[in-house]
């Protein structure tokens, strides 16, 4: 792979971007975290006042402490996660974009709420005299309640800016052939070590199906993505499924849920299954806890015996050989 780039590659940038996390497992860390996240009319479309008045007197109150201990039990010397393995992918995306093109291209991420802040990430590659930045967010699919948040948060720095950089912006990525192949060979790789399961789960995170209804493509993103993968596999129709995970609030999200299909397959004699979570580029709370642990125990109080969680792309040769291309794709002639 080579990369034409029209100007010094001192010029170039590229930051990778995901959801964000607390800073700590507590309660008070967590609370701010929510704040800024529930807060987003992207994410919750409620209307500001009366939401305000919900997320200030109800959630954030009763939330923030039960969220702080899931953090507490899968948090990490060096911290949450979804930060640690964040930072491994920029390490490593850096190498491998800088040894194979042998042009040395900044690389950084950001998270869209909580720290590093796109915001503060964008002015230090301005500092650096960088004018041209590929924005990468790192999610597969495209929803206006993550990508389009990051869309609006580089904006609504951009609007602050005099002299802007130029900006390239990644939609989505789920189309993608090294993608697929990337989600494919790491069920394949699982497979191999732990055996087959009598079915596998691709559990996406959900969103209200409202969203949905109104045009977000998210669902047919999802759904292509679940076929090719396991097209690839050659799974037949009974050998997989598509659910989605950590429905928030009261009202319909996309179906089948991941947690009461686990009832019924456990219920319905169902004994082994394996999971994958492919809207999730790195490991975080909602695969390391919610899908790992509770709802594996879900699964096995309703009659299952196992339930295999398999991980995250994160850091593998094959994720960050995608990163390298997406990152080309979108500094490539430019
Ligand atoms: C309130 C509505 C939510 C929407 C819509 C939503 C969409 C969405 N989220 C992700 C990725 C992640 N979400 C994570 C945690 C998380 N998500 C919500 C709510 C919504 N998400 C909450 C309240 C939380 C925090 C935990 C909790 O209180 O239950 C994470 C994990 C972060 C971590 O620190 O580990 C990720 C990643 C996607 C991909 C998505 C829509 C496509
Ligand atoms: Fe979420
Ligand atoms: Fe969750």
């Amino acid at each position: 792979m080579s990369l034409a780039l029209m100007q010094p590659a001192s010029r170039y940038g590229v930051l990778l971007v995901n959801l964000g996390t607390p800073e700590a497992p507590t309660a008070a860390a967590v609370r701010a975290y929510l704040k800024e996240f529930l807060s987003d009319t992207r994410v919750v479309e409620i209307p500001p006042l009366l939401w305000s008045i919900i997320l200030n007197g109800i959630i954030l109150p009763t939330r923030s402490a039960k969220v702080a201990k899931a953090y507490a039990s899968i948090w990490q010397s060096e911290g949450s996660p979804l930060r640690v393995i964040t930072e491994r992918q920029t390490q490593a995306l850096k190498q491998a974009i800088n040894s194979r093109s042998g042009q040395s291209i900044h690389v950084d991420y950001a998270m869209t709420y909580g720290q590093p802040s796109i915001q503060s990430r964008i002015d230090d590659m301005q500092a650096r005299g960088i004018d041209k930045i590929a924005v990468l967010p790192l999610y597969p699919q495209y929803s206006a309640t993550t990508t389009a948040a990051v869309f609006d948060k580089l904006n609504r720095h951009l609007a602050k800016v005099r002299n802007i950089p130029e900006i390239r912006f990644l939609k989505h990525y789920y189309e993608r052939d090294s993608y697929i192949h990337a989600l494919a060979e790491s069920i394949a790789k699982y497979r191999q070590v732990h055996g087959d399961a009598e079915k596998l789960i691709f559990s996406f995170h959900g969103i209200p199906k409202r969203c949905v209804n109104k045009g977000d493509p998210y669902y047919e993103h999802c759904k292509f993505t679940a076929e090719r993968c396991a097209q690839k596999l050659g799974l037949s129709d009974e050998q997989w499924l598509m659910t989605f995970q950590s429905r928030f609030g009261k009202e319909e999200w996309l179906q089948p849920y991941t947690d009461k299909t686990l009832t019924e397959l456990g219920q319905a004699g169902v004994k082994k299954l394996q999971v994958v979570c492919p809207a999730f580029a790195a490991d975080c709370l909602e695969t390391l806890e919610e899908i790992s642990v509770e709802n594996a125990e879900i699964f096995i109080e309703a009659g299952g015996e196992h339930l295999g969680y398999i991980p995250a792309l994160n850091d593998d040769a094959e994720h960050i050989e995608l990163l390298v291309e997406l990152a080309y794709s979108q500094l490539q002639n430019w």
